[in-house]
């Protein structure tokens, strides 16, 4: 089974909300228009960016504004969308939380980042997640987690051991580091024979330069492709075939000894 993915790698605008929306959907469209994809990608924090000190004003009350928005481009254009993850404001706190869209505008998923990344003050104004991210596209086992959770394997293990094949990675990810989210998302995919998407933004706010670099990974560690640091559109076609194949030339979930891991 083919799928044709397209991560939209975003120049996010500092705190606007409005303004994000209206180049996404020119995004949305121009893709969907000139390369037809079977999945389209956003980055983390897509609607607001990382401006944490403003969220009680500009942070999406439930989520509901994001589903509606979201919800109509993908039924208009029947496309499944992975939302990249926006501020998710909770009865406890904000959540940097993912959601998934399929065809139809449903959202058939939701993830809210469990590890929250310290270095860019997320422990002062977010509250972490406590499930995991699994979800069906297209009929596809997949997960989806955010940014700094990939350094984290046994977090990503937990999705794949449960079926995952696909792993969606959402990223605001800084170009200091551009190293360690490359060798990450290589050994993500190799140590679980999975396909790795991953979305990064472009571009800069107050505090950091961000490193693009959205790369589309194979079950067998090979990079299918991989974005530049500027703003852009990353396409290509996945074989689902080959998790199956490759987990059977080397067994590693039939060759695991959990007991011995504690
Ligand atoms: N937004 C994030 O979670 C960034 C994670 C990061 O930069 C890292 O080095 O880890």
């Amino acid at each position: 089974m083919q799928l044709k993915i397209a991560c939209i790698q975003l120049d996010i605008i500092y705190g606007n909300p409005e303004k994000n929306k209206q180049n996404a959907e020119l995004e949305i469209s121009k893709v969907v228009s000139e390369s037809k994809p079977d999945v389209i990608v956003l980055p983390e924090l897509w609607t607001t960016g990382y401006d944490l000190t403003r969220l009680e004003d500009i942070a999406d009350h439930q989520g509901a504004d994001t589903t509606q928005f979201i919800g109509t481009l993908s039924k208009k254009f029947s496309v499944n969308i992975v939302a990249g993850s926006v501020a998710k404001k909770t009865e406890k706190g904000v959540k940097n939380t993912m959601l998934i869209f399929n065809r139809n505008g449903e959202v058939i998923g939701e993830y809210s980042k469990l590890h929250l990344f310290k270095l860019m003050d997320e422990h002062h104004y977010l509250i972490p997640g406590d499930a995991k991210g699994l979800f069906t596209i297209e009929g596809v086992p997949s997960s989806g987690v955010i940014c700094y959770d990939i350094r984290f394997p046994e977090w990503i293990r937990a999705h794949t051991t449960e079926g995952a094949e696909l792993v969606f990675v959402v990223a605001e990810w800084p170009l200091p580091r551009l190293e360690h989210w490359r060798a990450l998302l290589i050994s993500r995919a190799i140590e679980n024979q999975c396909y790795v998407v991953a979305c990064n933004r472009a571009g800069s706010d107050p505090a950091n330069v961000f490193a693009g670099h959205s790369m589309i990974i194979d079950p067998w560690g090979e990079i299918i492709a991989e974005a530049s640091t500027e703003p852009e559109v990353l396409t290509a076609s996945i074989d689902l075939d080959q998790v199956k194949k490759v987990r059977k030339q080397i067994p590693i979930f039939q060759d695991r000894r959990p007991s011995f891991y504690q």
